[in-house]
């Protein structure tokens, strides 16, 4: 009699197996067809467009000659612009210039007004003398208290390659440069033999109305948040801090009804740029109510916290990365991981 009973029961669990394998198999059919769909969310310069750059060097040969002439543009531009920033928030913050610099200082803004002098070898060693001042120095120290693309330094660092006539910008001056996206952006990638949609938005406060009509067609959320903008105030709101913005769209977003069951994955971007800005501004300018110590861990840990909220997190299933959008190898790394999550949660049939 147990025998028999112990044979029904094994029978039962090969036929369940058997049964929940050829669902696989099906899912597995479907999905080769299906193409996936990820929405990226974000506020305003938290690095949403640097990651859709990186999928486009990591899976599809990088940019054409068309977008490399045009952030050649861009970056040449954003070094003038972001210098002329620099020199006036100097000024603002009281800083003086040494008696050599001012009166560089004065042929920049001369030559600025002028396109032609401003594209010359001249101006360019004019402007990397400057950024060799200990006053603009100072000023890029507490860069915090104006608005200045972030990875200025690293522009204003290489201003005599950039401003060489041979000059074409490679992978890494492209991730680094900065044009915020306006309207919805879709790109698509084949990686392997699945077909994905990624879509990009807008983050600034103008933009995130078109979030909505993106909700409903997509099977994933990637929200990329720029954990090291704690102590910088918006760009469209000089009164609105940054992280707070971020804390708040984020609830925001969660609460939409067409959102609730997509598989939803944060990426706590710019890394590199939080660990340094620890060194010179606490996390409690943000938090006042934080007690731990300036370092990454502690920080990390307890911004973490205000996202995934137990009242979030129990009613949905979030995952978290902490990434530098701005290193290949790294986001590789992590693009695999979203990947095969969403490829095996597919084989349970969750978007198909
Ligand atoms: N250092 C550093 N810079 C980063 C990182 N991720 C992005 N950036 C830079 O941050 C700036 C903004 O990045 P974007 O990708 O344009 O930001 P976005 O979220 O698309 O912004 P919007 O289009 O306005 O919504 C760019 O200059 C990037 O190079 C990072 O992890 N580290
Ligand atoms: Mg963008």
């Amino acid at each position: 009699m147990g025998t028999t009973n112990s044979k029904k029961r094994k029978y039962k669990k090969e036929k369940k197996k058997a049964k929940k394998l050829e669902k696989q198999l099906e899912n597995s059919k479907k999905l080769q067809n299906k193409e996936v769909s990820i929405l990226l969310l974000g506020t305003g310069d938290s690095g949403k467009s640097t990651l859709v750059k990186q999928l486009q060097i990591l899976y599809r040969n990088g940019f054409t000659n068309k977008e490399i002439e045009d952030y050649k543009r861009v970056i040449r531009n954003t070094i003038k612009l972001s210098m002329k920033n620099l020199l006036q928030s100097c000024e603002e913050l009281g800083y003086e210039l040494s008696n050599q610099n001012s009166s560089l200082a004065t042929q920049f803004e001369e030559g600025f007004k002028n396109k032609e002098i401003s594209s010359t070898p001249k101006f360019a060693t004019i402007m990397s003398n400057l950024w060799k001042d200990d006053a603009l120095k100072k000023t890029w120290q507490n860069r915090e208290k104006f608005q200045i693309p972030e990875n200025s330094d690293y522009f204003w660092d290489d201003i005599d390659r950039i401003f060489k006539e041979s000059f074409v910008p490679n992978n890494v001056d492209i991730l680094n440069c900065r044009i915020p996206t306006v309207g919805i952006k879709e790109v698509f990638f084949e990686v392997g033999d699945k077909n994905w949609r990624i879509v990009d938005v807008g983050g600034q406060r103008s933009e995130r109305r078109k979030w909505i009509h993106q909700f409903e067609d997509v099977d994933m959320i990637l929200f990329v948040i720029g954990i090291s903008e704690y102590a910088k105030n918006l760009y469209e709101d000089k009164n609105m801090n940054r992280m707070h913005e971020s804390i708040k769209v984020w609830k925001d977003t969660m609460k939409d009804t067409h959102l609730k069951k997509k598989p939803t994955t944060i990426l706590f971007n710019k890394v590199d740029l939080f660990t340094e800005t620890l060194t010179r501004i606490s996390l409690k300018f943000c938090f006042p109510g934080y007690e731990g110590e300036d370092n990454f861990e502690e920080a990390s840990k307890y911004v973490v916290g205000k996202f995934v909220t137990k009242r979030i997190a129990k009613k949905r299933d979030i995952k978290h990365h902490f990434t530098c959008g701005t290193d290949t190898e790294m986001i590789q790394g992590i693009v695999e991981i979203i990947m095969n999550t969403i490829i095996s949660k597919s084989l349970q049939g969750f978007f198909i």
